[in-house]
């Protein structure tokens, strides 16, 4: 990757960051209809991570901290504002970085215009860029307020905004010193995949899974995890009832990869991927990739199901014990 070049404060300054987390779009939508969302897969991701971040592990007095009520939102335990100046502190540690995935928001969008192949000269590929950043900021928004009603201090961040950018579709300008400011006095920062502009193509797709490599690679997490809609990595995709689930996954110095757990037979070594027609950014091909660049920084990954014991799990960065299920790709040395 062409790096970003730009002077950022030193991340290792402030507190080490605990997590960087991945919200799949397949697993926070429903991918098969356009700009839903799944509302019981978000509300659980925000409650485990709620629950990943508390110091005591409970699920006490939260502080609702979505004060925009519209009709049909879900009712929260919210402590008022006089509850509210009387809490000594939120009892969480907030050391997170949440990332987003666009799901059934932008994909579509960003698919049918062709943003992600540039060209901003074509009057459908402008519009298109417009119309993928509405639909993806307003999935942002919803996850912003979904994390604060579960009492997290969470705030979004678009790459677009943040000045990101990049060149034949590699990260080039990446300046993450609002990030680290952020986590510096306690929020919880919420980027998602974005349309950006590129040096060479106009526009291009930046995928949350490159955002996450990059944020791993500077801020140095203890743990990364990917939550998406099915357990992990398998040997072919899961749609084949033969599919088998890929349980530890190592990356050595070269950057290859290699299947750890299950021992699989003959030749079959390799993991097949389908990839959706209106995915502009790769789908599981992507996450692969991306994970293992994380795991040759040293730093273990975890790909798992929403919405599971073994998600909770994962933000607790607890995966050691046979019954977790998902995949864990971690570096050889
Ligand atoms: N070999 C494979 N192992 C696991 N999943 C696979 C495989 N091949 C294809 N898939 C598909 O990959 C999808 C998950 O990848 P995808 O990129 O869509 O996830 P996401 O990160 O949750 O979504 P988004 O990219 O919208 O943020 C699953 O729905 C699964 O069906
Ligand atoms: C399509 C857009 C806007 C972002 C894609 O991000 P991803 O779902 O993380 O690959």
């Amino acid at each position: 990757m062409a790096e970003a070049t730009q002077k950022q404060p030193n991340p290792t300054a402030s507190r080490p960051v605990r997590c960087i987390v991945k919200l799949g779009g397949a697993a926070i939508t429903n991918k098969g209809e356009l700009e839903s969302i799944g509302v019981e897969n978000l509300r659980s991701a925000c409650a485990q991570l709620r629950q990943a971040m508390s110091h005591s592990g409970a699920t006490e007095k939260v502080a609702g901290m979505d004060w925009s009520r519209r009709p049909g939102d879900p009712t929260d335990p919210v402590v008022d504002a006089e509850g509210l100046s009387e809490m000594e502190g939120l009892g969480l540690d907030t050391n997170f970085v949440v990332v987003h995935g666009a799901g059934s928001f932008g994909h579509f969008q960003a698919s049918r215009s062709g943003v992600h192949k540039g060209g901003l000269q074509s009057t459908l590929v402008k519009a298109g860029f417009v119309a993928t950043r509405i639909s993806v900021t307003s999935l942002n928004q919803e996850i912003v307020r979904a994390l604060a009603r579960e009492g997290i201090p969470s705030v979004g961040m678009s790459p677009f905004a943040c000045g990101w950018s990049t060149k034949q579709r590699n990260l080039e300008s990446a300046n993450a010193s609002q990030i680290i400011q952020s986590l510096h006095v306690g929020f919880v920062p919420v980027l998602h995949g974005d349309a950006v502009l590129d040096e060479l193509l106009d526009c291009t797709i930046l995928s949350g899974d490159v955002i996450i490599r990059h944020l791993a690679q500077l801020l140095n997490p203890k743990y990364v995890v990917f939550l998406t809609d099915v357990h992990g990595v398998y040997d072919r995709p899961p749609s084949d009832p033969n599919a088998v689930l890929l349980r530890e996954i190592e990356v050595d110095d070269t950057g290859s990869w290699s299947i750890v757990k299950p021992a699989l037979k003959g030749s079959n070594k390799g993991v097949e991927i389908s990839v959706a027609a209106h995915d502009t950014t790769g789908g599981m091909e992507t996450k692969i990739l991306e994970a293992a660049a994380i795991a040759r920084l040293g730093v273990d990954v975890y790909i798992t199901k929403v919405g599971t014991e073994h998600s909770l799990r994962a933000l607790q960065g607890d995966t050691s014990s046979e019954d977790w299920l998902g995949t864990v790709i971690r570096s050889s040395k």
